[in-house]
C-alpha cells in the first residue's frame, strides 16, 4: 500500500501550532520522508547499530516512536535472543496507527508500546535507546534531565542514537542550511505556501540547538564517547555511548 500524500499545508489556513494530530499521524510516513533529508538512511542505519549494540534478555526503547519506523528497523538488526523493544509516544492518534502499522510487517523482536510522555518512563537495562527526532520536541530545560534518565537506565557499553533538527551559531551557515532544507522539501513537491505555513507551525514548537550544544550536553549526561555520525544540512545524528 503506498502512503498517504501530506497536503495538510496546502491550504491557506488559521496559524495554530503543529501537533502529531490524526491528520498528521495519517500523511506521517509520507511527510517525514519528503521533509526530513537522510530520514532512510538513518532508519537504515538503526539496524546495524542494532546488530552491534543490542546484547541477549536486554530492552530497547524507541522514545517518540510515531508509527514505529525506528522499532521496526531496530527488530530486523538485532541478533541477539531474549531482547524486548519498549515503543513510547504520548500521541494516541500515533500510538493507535503505530499498532497496525507494527503489526502489518513481520518483526521479530516483541514490540511493546507505551502511550505516555518520555520524561515520565522508566528506563531499565537497556542496550539501545532511539530518540530518533523527539527531543527537539521537549523543552529546552528538560532536556539534560531526560538525557540523564536513559544514562542511569543504560547498560555499561549501552548506546544512545539521537537525531535532530539543529541550528548553527554562525547565521551564514544557519541560513544557507535552512535554504537548502527549503530547496530539498521543494523538490520533494511541497509547494512555498505549504513550506511557509508548516515552518510558522513549527515555531516555538520543534526547538533546535546547535549540534555542539548537543554534544556537551550528553558528555554532562554521563555519555563518554559521543560523536555525530551523519549530517545532512541541517539534520544530524549522533552517538552516545555509556
Ligand atoms: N514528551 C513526549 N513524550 C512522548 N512522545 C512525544 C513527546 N513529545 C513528542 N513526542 C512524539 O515524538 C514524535 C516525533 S516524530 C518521531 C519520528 C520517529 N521517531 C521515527 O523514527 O519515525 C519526529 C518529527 O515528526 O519530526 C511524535 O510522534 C510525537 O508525538
Ligand atoms: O518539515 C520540516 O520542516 C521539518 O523540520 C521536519 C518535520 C517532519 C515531520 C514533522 C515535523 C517536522
Amino acid at each position: 500500500m503506498s502512503d498517504k500524500t501530506d497536503n495538510l499545508f496546502a491550504k491557506p489556513k488559521a496559524a495554530l501550532p503543529f501537533s502529531f494530530d490524526e491528520s498528521v499521524a495519517e500523511v506521517f510516513p509520507d511527510m517525514i520522508k519528503r521533509s526530513v533529508p537522510g530520514y532512510t538512511e538513518i532508519i537504515n542505519n538503526i539496524s546495524k547499530f542494532a546488530g552491534r549494540f543490542v546484547t541477549s534478555n536486554s530492552n530497547c526503547y524507541d522514545l517518540g516512536c510515531s508509527l514505529g519506523a525506528a522499532s521496526l528497523a531496530m527488530s530486523a538488526g538485532i541478533e541477539k535472543t531474549g531482547a524486548k523493544i519498549i515503543a513510547v509516544d504520548n500521541s494516541s492518534a500515533m500510538l493507535e496507527r503505530c499498532r497496525h502499522h507494527i503489526d502489518a510487517f513481520k518483526h521479530k523482536t516483541p514490540i511493546e508500546l507505551q502511550l505516555g510522555d518520555v520524561q515520565k518512563i522508566s528506563i531499565q537495562n537497556a542496550s539501545m535507546v532511539a530518540l530518533n527526532f523527539t527531543l527537539q520536541f521537549i523543552a529546552k530545560e528538560e532536556r539534560l534531565n531526560l538525557l540523564e534518565n536513559i544514562y542511569q537506565g543504560l547498560n555499561s557499553g549501552g548506546l544512545l542514537l539521537l537525531s535532530e533538527k539543529v541550528s548553527f551559531s554562525d547565521d551564514n551557515i544557519d541560513d544557507l542550511l535552512i535554504e537548502l532544507h527549503h530547496q530539498f522539501k521543494k523538490e520533494n513537491g511541497y509547494s512555498d505556501l505549504e513550506i511557509s505555513q508548516k515552518r510558522n507551525a513549527l515555531e516555538n514548537v520543534l526547538l533546535p540547538e546547535t549540534l555542539e550544544h548537543h554534544i556537551n550536553r550528553l558528555k554532562s549526561a554521563g555519555f563518554s564517547s559521543v560523536s555525530c555520525w551523519m549530517q545532512n544540512y541541517n539534520f544530524v545524528s549522533i552517538i552516545a555511548i555509556k
